[in-house]
């Protein structure tokens, strides 16, 4: 995977410098991501909040290696990307697990995608599933789950090949509100005991701010970083710490962005 060394930004876990995404098709150009700069150091928490259509999947895609930047240098651990990021983990919107197959198989399906040894991967399925709380149901099948126990066994998909970031595209969006509240206390529960880089994309300012180290706020498109903030509130996190007045001024801050632009025509959420 790895093409070009860069000794400047060799240091950096990830870093986009001046990025720019055109697409081409028969309709004509459309730029969805515009001399986009970001640093994202090992081991954080990055929440990504952005208008409708904005580019963060786009963003996202050129993290996994999926999609080459049309303009500008994107570097994983100081080097170019030459196809597919074998060391990311992807959460989807939706897990989309395979009905024929058990939990645990379902946990398992990258490390086959990967041609990985099973064997020497067994031991850390299991750990895991506990980490999720999907113990007692490794030899359950996937209509036997509700949906938030579905999004923890695509959660525990993603981490499956030790992948040094998890990139997270809205991944509770299709839960209801209680659930998805839920899951975002599990989500930290399972970072805070791997530690792994997550590249968190959301709609919802409150879950930003719950979750995240940094907040990366994106413009409408095509994207370019509006501000980067750091959240600084004590972990882990919990119902009361949406109480405390920073999270308050926080999330105050984060709606003006959105809602003192009409332009921007966000849908993100308070
Ligand atoms: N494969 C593609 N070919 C052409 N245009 C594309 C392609 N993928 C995305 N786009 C365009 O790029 C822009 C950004 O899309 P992207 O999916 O990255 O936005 P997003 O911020 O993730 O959107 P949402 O918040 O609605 O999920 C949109 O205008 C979209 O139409």
């Amino acid at each position: 995977m790895a093409l070009t060394e860069n000794p400047n930004l060799a240091g950096s876990f990830l870093s986009l410098s001046n990025v720019g995404v055109t697409y081409s098709t028969r309709r004509g150009e459309t730029r969805a991501i515009d001399n986009l700069t970001l640093e994202v150091e090992d081991g954080q928490f990055v929440a990504v909040l952005g208008p409708s259509g904005c580019g963060k999947s786009t963003m996202l895609r050129l993290i996994a290696g999926l999609l080459k930047p049309t303009l500008g240098q994107l570097l994983f651990k100081g080097q170019e990307l030459d196809g597919p990021n074998k060391e990311v983990g992807i959460v989807f919107q939706n897990p989309t697990l395979l009905p024929w197959k058990t939990v645990r198989d379902n946990v398992m399906m990258p490390i086959r995608a990967l041609k990985l040894p099973a064997e020497k991967y067994k031991d850390w399925c299991d750990e895991l599933l506990e980490i999720a709380g999907l113990t007692d149901f490794a030899l359950a099948y996937p209509h036997e789950l509700s949906g938030g126990m579905q999004q923890r066994v695509g959660i525990c998909r993603g981490l499956i090949h030790k992948p040094k970031l998890l990139l997270m595209d809205e991944p509770f969006a299709a839960l209801d509100a209680m659930t998805r509240e839920h899951m975002g206390a599990e989500l930290q529960r399972i970072w805070m005991n791997t530690r792994k880089s997550v590249f968190f994309i959301t709609h919802s300012i409150q879950e930003a701010i719950f979750l995240a180290d940094r907040i990366v706020v994106l413009s409408a498109r095509p994207a370019r970083v509006v501000e980067i903030i750091d959240v600084n509130l004590p972990r882990p996190r919990n119902a009361d710490t949406q109480s405390l007045p920073e999270f308050g001024q926080l999330s105050s801050h984060l709606r003006a962005h959105f809602l003192g632009d009409h332009k921007n025509q966000t849908d993100a959420r308070p």
